[in-house]
């Protein structure tokens, strides 16, 4: 059965309003030492995450972190081996059921002969409380295309069609597993205005994405996530600063690395050719420790990027899929949180 089916046949079967949900509750999300694994593969490894409504949250990581994992346990699409994961105070599929939730999905293949606006109606059917067709159409950016035959769009229009699907149902939390793949940069732009202006509505969204940049320009709030376990939680910013606020590198002129690493501030040193490059969390302390030493030649100071504190809190890529005997997490000074219905299945 296609999850669209699926999706259909959960929204009949339970009646509006039978949901349970928890007195006065403004979280959205809720994962209490989630744990899945597949084999010897701990794909989710003890995930606490909480989701406040109206939050617009990036999951973000590598190949094989464990973003669709967890976007699966989250829809209920897989049963977690242990702990609990609850939308708005109740099970994925009660949530699912009763219309909360709305998600776009990795895979997918255009459903044959339909137009843009039977499949978009057919799947408002399923809900209980849909908004018109237009208006998603419109809200996805694709009002133009209601008459169009859905196999016969492009690669960006068809998941800008998916996306319609997923908020047709004007779910309260939607669930997006990395929109924006294999979307050229004008489509990308297109979808993130549109995904703002749901968000603007007051739903929770979280989305998965490798990239930084959207991942920073689009969420309220970043959670890495790493060989399953969740490395940091925060703004762009607090990430940043998570993994060394600051990079200070200077020649070093012949002089030696020895006591690098033990100056004030400093997390980590790399020497590259004649140049040392230092993280520090403190960078004033380190220039003037520096100083102290006399080495301050082609001295230059500036803030990590996103993508340096990524990398820091990541294992390397050939690192993602092994069975987890892991170090420990990456210190993180951060706090730390998505959901479905209909979907790519039926593009
Ligand atoms: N059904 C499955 N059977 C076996 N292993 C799986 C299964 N699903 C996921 N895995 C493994 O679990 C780990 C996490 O995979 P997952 O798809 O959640 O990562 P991801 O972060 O979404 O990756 P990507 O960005 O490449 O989509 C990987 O090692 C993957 O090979």
């Amino acid at each position: 059965m296609t999850e669209t089916a699926q999706t259909a046949q959960t929204a009949q079967t339970a009646p509006t309003g039978q949901t349970r949900q928890t007195a006065g509750t403004r979280q959205a999300v809720s994962f209490t030492g989630a744990v899945k694994t597949f084999g010897a593969v701990r794909a989710v490894d003890g995930v606490d995450l909480e989701l406040a409504a109206g939050e617009t949250v990036a999951l973000l990581g590598r190949n094989g972190a464990g973003k669709s994992t967890a976007i699966s346990l989250l829809l209920g699409l897989h049963e977690p081996d242990e702990g609990v994961v609850r939308l708005f105070g109740v099970t994925p599929e009660e949530s699912v059921r009763a219309g909360r939730v709305g998600a776009m999905l990795q895979d997918g293949r255009p459903v044959p002969r339909v137009t843009v606006g039977e499949l978009v109606g057919f799947v408002a059917r399923t809900y209980p409380r849909p908004i018109p067709v237009a208006e998603a159409l419109e809200l996805a950016g694709i009002a133009e295309l209601a008459d169009r035959r859905v196999d016969r769009l492009s690669g960006g229009q068809q998941q800008r069609v998916r996306f319609a699907v997923a908020l047709i149902g004007n779910p309260a939390l939607i669930v997006l597993d990395e929109p924006t793949a294999a979307l050229d940069v004008e489509a990308r732009h297109a979808f993130w205005d549109s995904m703002r202006a749901y968000a603007r509505r007051g739903h929770t969204v979280l989305f998965s994405t490798h990239y930084l940049e959207e991942a920073d320009a689009n969420a309220d709030r970043i959670v890495v996530i790493d060989r399953g376990r969740i490395v940091a939680d925060g703004s762009g910013e607090q990430l940043r600063r998570a993994a060394g606020g600051n990079l200070v590198s200077f020649d070093l002129a012949g002089a030696g690395t020895e006591g690098l690493t033990l100056l004030p501030g400093v997390v980590s040193v790399e020497v590259r050719g004649d140049r040392a490059r230092l993280r520090t969390e403190d960078s004033d302390a380190t220039v003037i420790a520096l100083a102290e030493r006399g080495a301050i030649r082609g001295l230059e100071v500036v803030a990590a990027s996103l993508d340096d504190a990524f990398l820091a809190l990541t294992s390397p890529a050939d690192a993602a899929s092994a069975p987890s005997s892991l170090p420990s997490a990456p210190p993180s000074s951060l706090p730390s949180s998505p959901a479905s219905s209909a979907n790519l299945e039926a593009v």
